[in-house]
């Protein structure tokens, strides 16, 4: 008898858990994401969306359980092994002062450089196609200080793609957008062929972009599936305490989800 042979998930956390001191942040989380699908982590303020994302980004070992990229844990991987197959977007990248908004994207080549290795062609090519997809070629040369929120933070997209990866880690990459930007980078992230973990507080942009949605509230993992498994109007009420209304939207056919206030 065949059968099929079961892929296993590029990124999953089995069970881990991290403390602050003695308080439990993230208590037992089991979650995964499969080759080129779209992660997104909802849950009110403090539920532990971005210390998950630093576990899941291999940034901090978990004080138990595990996490493992394409089967292997991250423990097993070198540092700049590990830069060259995931990049992470925090929420507040911090970034040295007089440097330029192509300065900031060039440092997404460094896993692929060293003493020996001069910058090429194809770095540029890669520097270049990331800034246009985050639509800020014309603002190359712009000093970093001078940038609004929100370009720093496409800037920093624009630094995570040229990493080349496969895969990307954001957190809340959306916070400072405008509008058409969040859809934009959305879209863009959700279309890009990575596998992608979001943490984001938009209900409807976590909707209308994820494939799979985990919701976490005080640490721990209250339910984890799809779109329209997931956000429904007890959860919304039970983990964010507001009520809601959700609807099939007639124009992209995805929730909608309207807060009765
Ligand atoms: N290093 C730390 N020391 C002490 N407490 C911490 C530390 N890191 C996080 N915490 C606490 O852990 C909890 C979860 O924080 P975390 O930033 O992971 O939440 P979050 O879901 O990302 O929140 P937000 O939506 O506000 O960004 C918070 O109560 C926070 O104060």
């Amino acid at each position: 008898m065949t059968s099929d042979p079961v892929s296993a998930p590029v990124l999953a956390a089995s069970a881990v858990r991290w403390l602050a001191g003695r308080k439990v942040i993230v208590d037992g989380v089991t979650v995964s994401v499969d080759e080129g699908r779209t992660l997104g982590l909802i849950g009110p303020n403090g539920s532990g969306k971005s210390s998950l994302i630093r576990l899941l980004a291999g940034l901090r070992p978990p004080a138990a359980g595990k996490v493992t990229l394409d089967g292997k844990p991250m423990s097993g991987f070198a540092r700049r092994e590990l830069a060259r197959r995931v990049s992470v977007v925090e929420q507040h990248s911090a970034t040295e002062a007089n440097v330029t908004v192509i300065d900031v994207v060039r440092l997404g080549r460094t896993p692929y450089r060293s003493a020996l290795s001069p910058w090429t062609q194809d770095d540029d090519r890669i520097v270049t196609e990331a800034l246009v997809r985050v639509g800020l070629n014309d603002r190359r040369e712009q000093f970093w200080h001078t940038l609004s929120g929100g370009e720093r933070q496409r800037v920093q997209l624009a630094r995570a793609l040229a990493q080349s990866p496969s895969v990307l880690i954001l957190d809340e990459p959306t916070n400072h957008l405008d509008i058409q930007h969040q859809i934009d980078i959305l879209r863009l992230v959700s279309e890009l062929p990575l596998t992608t973990v979001v943490a984001i507080h938009d209900l409807n942009l976590a909707a209308r972009f994820c494939d799979v949605i985990a919701v976490l509230s005080e640490g721990r993992l209250v339910a984890c599936g799809s779109p329209t498994d997931i956000l429904t109007e007890q959860m919304i009420a039970d983990v964010f305490g507001v009520e809601a209304h959700i609807s099939t939207s007639p124009h992209h056919g995805r929730l909608h989800i309207q807060f009765l206030m």
